[in-house]
């Protein structure tokens, strides 16, 4: 059996992967990364960039729609075909040699095959022709393996072969019908781009469009899908699910779909067109006689993640296969202390941007360690979101319900994002709206929403007053320039009072 020794062993070469081994090489130890598909990961391939590649070409129609002179130029409808080439080239024909020269490039050793712990800091590699190789870590293991779609038990789902995001984000055609089970991130993104390639999209959002976000960006969200054709079915809950024989595929909702008590009667087929949100009864996962069905060409699952953690040796540290790996503050595994995990397989946050911060913070840490020094915990950041929706979703921190939930005494101050003049200048009829949410004791903001077109280059300002804990005083003194989307920096610290 082949071996070889490297001072850190990484296992997954996704954007966390890769940034952790970048940075222990950049420390002075060597690194190996270990890869069983595309080096990339998830990111690269069947999420971040394909899914958004889907969404720019109705983003970029919808802006040019929005501003008269440029209106009169589009004379014609988005070009799938063309979107979908664009997509492909995003997804770098879903090829990895790109970024395996560039490990090439970092001294980075590559393994290809499925990694497994096998003993106190080896991983057994497993090649795709059976061989196996046996990499011993003088200092570290990190586990960075990401995580997949996750197909919840509804009776019948998996024999009909739904998609996952993956699925959704590498299609090559364009499904007539999509049903979407779910109501998050994928669901809405995806919602909004298949709505815009041609699809009848129906979104089953059993807990409501975007519930985590601000409730006004949500209603946004919702109501121009509506706008967009698309049937947003707030509280509906699928029971089961069927492949037809000709292909199209049936999901039947669940009985306490049925809301009459509330005075909301959903007929077969029909719209409801109350604004998004709660639940307006506890559903009950049922199936009645004549329980609503909806039948799709397509079914895409967006329920959220489980942990790539099912076929990683984790039993042979006395750890459970398929959980998510609970990490300290230093992101290493309690008990195991050469073993870390960053990225979505530890459950912290599930972004590529702060899974790159865990590997450089976690990269930092074993070359520290590693040298004898001491060793600086990372602070807990508030997080960035941008969602690609339209109107997109920008947000970092914490939503106002958070923050009290949270126990600070908090002050909410919101603007209409169109009355500021950047705003109206960049898009006619922009519709859009900002909050802060200010910690009224420290007197600095904890979390910013904007909700707009267009609003995802304004998140980094949000981003640095709220990581940063500036002053509102001081932020005062930080003047956007006019005529930009930005002053509605001014106009929520005037209303705030400044
Ligand atoms: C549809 C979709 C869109 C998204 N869009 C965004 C976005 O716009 N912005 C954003 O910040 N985040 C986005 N995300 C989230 C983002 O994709 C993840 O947070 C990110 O990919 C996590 O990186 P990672 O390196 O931890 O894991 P992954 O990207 O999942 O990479 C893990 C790698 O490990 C490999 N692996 C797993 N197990 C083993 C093993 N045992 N041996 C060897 N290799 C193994 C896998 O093959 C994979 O290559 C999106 C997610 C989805 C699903
Ligand atoms: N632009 C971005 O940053 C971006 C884009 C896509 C995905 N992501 C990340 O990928 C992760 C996964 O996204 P996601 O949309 O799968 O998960 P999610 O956590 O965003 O949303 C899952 C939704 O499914 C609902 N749900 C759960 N079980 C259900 C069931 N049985 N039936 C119906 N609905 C159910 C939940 O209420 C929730 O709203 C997220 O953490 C997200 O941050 C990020």
């Amino acid at each position: 059996m082949a071996g070889a020794t490297y001072d850190v062993v990484v296992i997954g070469a996704g954007p966390v992967g890769e940034n952790v081994a970048a940075r222990v090489v950049r420390g002075g130890l060597t690194a190996a990364v270990v890869e069983r598909e595309l080096v990339g990961g998830e990111c690269s391939y069947w999420a971040c960039m394909p899914t958004k590649a889907l969404l720019r070409g109705a983003a970029a129609l919808r802006a040019a729609r929005q501003v008269p002179g440029a209106r009169e130029a589009v004379t014609g409808e988005l070009d799938v075909a063309a979107v979908l080439r664009r997509r492909d080239e995003f997804a770098s024909y879903w090829k990895d040699s790109g970024q395996v020269s560039w490990l090439d490039s970092a001294g980075i050793a590559l393994h290809r095959g499925q990694g497994r712990i096998a003993a106190d800091r080896v991983v057994e590699v497993t090649g795709e022709d059976g061989t196996t190789t046996l990499l011993t870590a003088r200092h570290a293991v990190v586990v960075a393996t990401g995580s997949s779609a996750l197909v919840p038990d509804i009776p019948g789902l998996r024999a009909a072969a739904p998609w996952t995001s993956r699925e959704a984000a590498a299609a090559g055609t364009v499904p007539g019908r999509l049903a979407v089970i779910g109501g998050g991130v994928v669901a809405s993104e995806m919602a909004t781009a298949y709505a815009a390639l041609g699809s009848k999209v129906t979104v089953l959002a059993r807990d409501g469009v975007l519930p985590f976000v601000e409730p006004f960006a949500a209603e946004l969200v919702t109501g121009s899908l509506r706008e967009a054709g698309v049937s947003v079915r707030s509280g509906a809950e699928a029971a089961s699910v069927t492949r037809n024989g000709n292909g199209t595929v049936v999901v039947t909702l669940a009985g306490g779909e049925r809301t009459e008590a509330a005075g909301e009667r959903t007929e077969a087929g029909g719209e409801r067109t109350e604004a998004g949100g709660e639940r307006t009864q506890a559903a009950e996962k049922r199936t009645e006689p004549g329980a609503e069905r909806i039948e799709a060409d397509e079914l895409l699952v967006a329920v959220g993640r489980t942990p790539n953690t099912g076929d990683l040796g984790l039993d042979r540290v006395g750890l459970e296969p398929g959980a998510w790996l609970t990490v300290d503050d230093t992101l290493r595994v309690p008990g195991v202390e050469w073993l870390y995990a960053a990225g979505d397989v530890n459950g912290r946050v599930l972004l590529t941007h702060q899974g790159k911060y865990q590997a450089r913070a976690v990269g930092d840490l074993i070359v520290a360690r590693a040298g004898g020094e001491p060793v600086a915990t990372p602070p807990s950041v508030p997080y960035p979101q941008v969602i690609f929706t339209d109107p997109e979703v920008a947000s970092v921190g914490m939503t106002a319900a958070a923050a009290e939930a949270a126990g600070l005494r908090v002050r909410v101050v919101d603007h209409d994002l169109a009355a500021v003049a950047g705003a109206a200048l960049h898009a006619d009829g922009y519709r859009g709206r900002a909050r802060m949410v200010v910690d009224e004791d420290r007197r600095v903001i904890v979390g910013v929403t904007f909700a707009g077109p267009d609003v995802a280059e304004l998140l980094h300002a949000a981003t640095i007053a709220v990581a940063g804990e500036v002053p509102l005083d001081r932020l005062w003194h930080a003047v956007p320039a006019y005529p930009t989307v930005s002053e509605v920096w001014l106009r929520l610290l005037e209303a705030y009072g400044l």
